[in-house]
């Protein structure tokens, strides 16, 4: 095993000193460290982070492998600084058995570039109408604690309430989609002025909001543990807020999209702005800014959302909902929050990997810690050309846009995934 090491680097924004990779751990921090036949990575300027942690990415392997595969979705994830993503269980077929998700969770460690945990399905298919095999999965190989039905609702009330009562047996929890669906029918974006003026059927706020109002309330209730799936309004974060207060064990995600556009893409009617739930207001994004920034919302999460351009390259109502983040979310974290190191790696490195209990990951770089870490160059910005991006898919909408950061190195236990900007296979 080769070992590394890497000079002058600002661990989350301290003063610059060398760290010695070996082992697959960080063996040494400290000035003018010496390792003869270790590799040097010269480090000036950069900034090591714990590596990033993604609870809600799409694979789309099994069933759509033209759009993203776990290999080729491992890879966006390793250049966007990412050491470990949960996949979600809207594949074809669904992740809603122990053979699926061991299959998914097989393909992670065959890539080799990030941790891939598979999530699996709450209900059979996605249909919302049978608990799914949840104990078959969680004594499965890939080890399932998060179960969710994304894409999909789980609406029905008493389903919910069973799937949060069996998760709780193993300490699991179920990650809900929250939308409620008679509320939505039809919907094409955030129901609003702008929808109003463009004619298109909206999705209003409250169907977001009633479903986390229930389910904090079912999860307290139950006494299990709920996590809500990109949060998008303002109004989601004050039932969020209250449960908090009331200890309910609730955490809660917000994508890098919602953090920064608005519904008025939409006037544009170009469906690479698609996505569910939708792009919703400025004072949703100030709410959901705040939030993230005070806890209430507890992590940034991609939900990379890969699509084939016969799915995206249509008309708008034909199209499918979401989009592309693995590979932009940190510089949207950067844009967003700033060089407030410390919160980007709770946010996005520690709390993710505290709430899926991914061990060895959000550990913070120093002596005995896992080698899964990612140096960043904070002073770089980069034009976003999806042409470049290493996902099968083109969905990004931030091409075209300058943004801060560049993702320079990712090691995985110790093993660079990506060098130089580039990914190591
Ligand atoms: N977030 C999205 O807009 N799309 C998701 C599923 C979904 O939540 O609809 C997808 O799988 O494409």
């Amino acid at each position: 095993m080769t070992a590394y090491l890497v000079k002058g680097v600002s661990v989350l924004g301290a003063a610059p000193t060398d760290l010695l990779i070996r082992d697959g751990v960080v063996a040494e921090v400290g000035a003018d460290l010496t390792a003869p036949g270790a590799t040097v990575v010269d480090a000036a300027g950069l900034v090591a982070l714990p590596g990033l942690v993604d609870l809600h990415t799409h694979l789309r392997e099994p069933g759509r492998e033209d759009a993203e595969t776990v290999e080729s979705g491992s890879r966006a994830a390793a250049l966007g600084g990412y050491t470990a993503v949960c996949a979600m269980a809207n594949t074809s077929p669904v992740a809603d058995t122990a053979g699926v998700v061991e299959q998914v969770w097989r393909l992670g460690r065959e890539a080799g570039l990030v941790d891939v945990q598979p999530i699996g399905a709450v209900t059979v298919g996605l249909a919302g109408q049978h608990l799914a095999e949840l104990g078959a999965m969680a004594d499965s190989a890939a080890r399932v604690r998060i179960f969710s039905d994304d894409g999909h609702c789980v609406a029905d009330p008493r389903l919910m309430r069973r799937a949060l009562e069996y998760v709780k047996a193993f300490d699991g929890i179920i990650a809900q989609h929250a939308e409620e669906p008679r509320l939505t029918e039809g919907a094409q974006m955030h129901e609003g002025e702008v929808s109003t003026r463009l004619g298109l059927t909206g999705w209003p706020a409250v169907a977001e909001e009633a479903i986390i109002a229930r389910d904090v309330l079912l999860a307290e209730h139950v006494g299990s543990r709920l996590h809500v799936c990109h949060v998008s309004t303002a109004g989601s974060v004050e039932v969020l807020r209250q449960a908090k207060a009331r200890g309910v064990r609730v955490t809660a995600e917000v994508t890098p999209h919602h953090l920064l556009l608005t519904d008025v893409r939409a006037e544009t009617y170009d469906p690479v702005y698609k996505v569910n739930p939708p792009l919703r207001t400025d004072a949703d994004v100030a709410a959901l800014r705040a939030a993230l920034t005070d806890g209430v919302i507890d992590i940034i999460a991609t939900d990379h959302a890969p699509h084939a351009v016969e799915d995206k390259e249509c008309e708008w109502a034909y199209a499918r909902p979401g989009m592309l983040g693995l590979e932009t979310a940190l510089s949207i974290a950067l844009d967003v929050l700033g060089p407030r190191w410390d919160l980007i790696a709770e946010r996005m490195s520690r709390t993710p990997a505290r709430i899926a209990g991914l061990d060895g990951h959000g550990v913070d770089p120093a002596p005995g810690a896992p080698a899964n870490l990612t140096l960043v160059d904070p002073a770089a910005r980069r034009t976003v050309d999806p042409a470049e991006l290493a996902s099968r898919s083109r969905n990004t909408p931030y091409a075209g846009m300058t943004l801060p950061g560049r993702i320079v190195a990712t090691f995985l236990r110790g093993e660079p995934t990506v060098l130089d900007g580039k990914a190591t296979k």
